[in-house]
């Protein structure tokens, strides 16, 4: 009999609720512990410790579940200055609602118990099972920046996004506030932001306050018409090296929109679109041999889908993440609202030279 998933997004939303208090404070702190990974990309004791509370909650709750998580303990084991303070975040990192907390499992015993944790995260993903899939930050880079990042889970069965949730804690609680990639002159203030983004499949997408400890009553979003292409605007990476900005702004101007567009980190963009904030999420290929990772659109593919989007690749397939670790078989993001997805589609392709 098909499950409603209710207890998968109950962990899912509280797992994800307390990695992100993990991840503000690491937030606020100058000194983020950042070091580089072998990809040259940063990551910081922040996206360490978030994967090892996440995980905990994971194993606690389905124990036989398979993980696909971002980072790997390799460079901690070496590193017992990092390692430690990691773990005094961890240690340190709980819900105010005890029965919240609860649900999460208990405390993990140890630093080594910590590192197992996170190379739990370490499956190959693929078409079978049930497979969760992890970015503890997304948009380190904008983390880093003080900018938009978010904390990332979703589940998949056999292939399909059943659930996903997007923490992000610099986005505004209200769903109608202005689309801006700025969070707010005084960054130390948090008052009006933080939001949790949920979805599963056949059910919806909400968003509700991100908050502490509990959670609080879910609204239903959905993504805004468009009835004139020229009021959209596009919701684009901040990195121009991980989306093609030269040939968005073409195609901007090829379906008429002349608002700038809004650049910002990490999922927030399909949390973003899928509230109506934004409209129109691009992601264009700037190489060849770059494969996107599969925690980093899960969560947004199924919350835009849900909202009313579709969501393909440049090609027009929908985003395939059966085939491992990576979208292996896609090339780039195309999300829109569902009436004008084809539109949009059509565009991007004639820019690329794809048709
Ligand atoms: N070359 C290239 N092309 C496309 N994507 C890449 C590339 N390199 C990295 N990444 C991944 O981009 C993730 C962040 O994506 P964003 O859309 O948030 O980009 S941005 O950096 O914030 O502008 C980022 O996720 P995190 O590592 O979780 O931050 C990377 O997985
Ligand atoms: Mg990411
Ligand atoms: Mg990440
Ligand atoms: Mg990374």
């Amino acid at each position: 009999m098909a499950s409603n998933y209710l207890k998968e997004l109950e962990v899912a939303l509280l797992a994800v609720q307390r990695a992100v208090r993990l991840t503000k404070r690491v937030f606020h702190e100058k000194a983020k512990g950042t070091v580089s990974k072998d990809d040259k990309s940063p990551v910081t004791i922040g996206d360490f410790g978030a994967q090892a509370l996440i995980i905990s909650a994971l194993k606690a709750n389905f124990p036989h579940d398979e993980i696909v998580a971002e980072e790997e303990p390799a460079q901690l084991r070496e590193d017992a200055a990092l390692r430690d303070q990691i773990w005094e975040l961890v240690r340190n990192t709980k819900l105010d609602d005890a029965a919240a907390e609860g649900l999460l499992g208990g405390s993990i015993p140890d630093v080594d118990a910590m590192l197992d944790l996170i190379d739990k995260g370490n499956s190959k993903g693929g078409p079978r099972g049930r497979i969760w899939t992890i970015d503890p930050i997304d948009g380190t880079k904008g983390f880093l920046r003080g900018g938009q990042y978010a904390v990332c889970l979703a589940l998949l069965e056999d292939g399909q996004v059943k659930v996903g949730v997007l923490g992000c804690p610099n986005l505004p609680v209200d769903d109608s506030a202005p689309l801006t990639a700025d969070i707010g002159a005084n960054q130390s203030d948090d008052e009006g932001r933080g939001v949790l983004f949920s979805a599963v499949e056949g059910q919806g997408a909400m968003s509700r306050p991100l908050g502490t400890g509990g959670l609080s009553e879910g609204k239903t979003i959905s993504m805004k018409p468009i009835t004139n292409m020229s009021d959209a605007s596009f919701c684009e990476s901040v990195e121009a090296g991980h989306s093609n900005q030269s040939e968005s702004a073409q195609i901007a101007q090829k379906l008429g929109i002349t608002n700038p567009s809004v650049r910002m980190d990490s999922q927030a963009k399909y949390g973003s679109i899928a509230r109506g904030a934004g409209d129109i999420y691009l992601r264009l290929p700037t190489s060849k041999t770059y494969q996107e990772k599969i925690w980093d659109h899960a969560a947004g593919d199924l919350i835009v889908r849900e909202a009313g989007g579709q969501v393909t690749d440049t090609k027009g397939a929908r985003l395939d993440f059966s085939v491992g670790r990576t979208l292996a078989s896609n090339s780039g993001v195309v999300a829109a609202p569902a009436v004008v997805h084809g539109q949009v589609l059509d565009v991007v392709q004639q820019v690329l030279g794809l048709k």
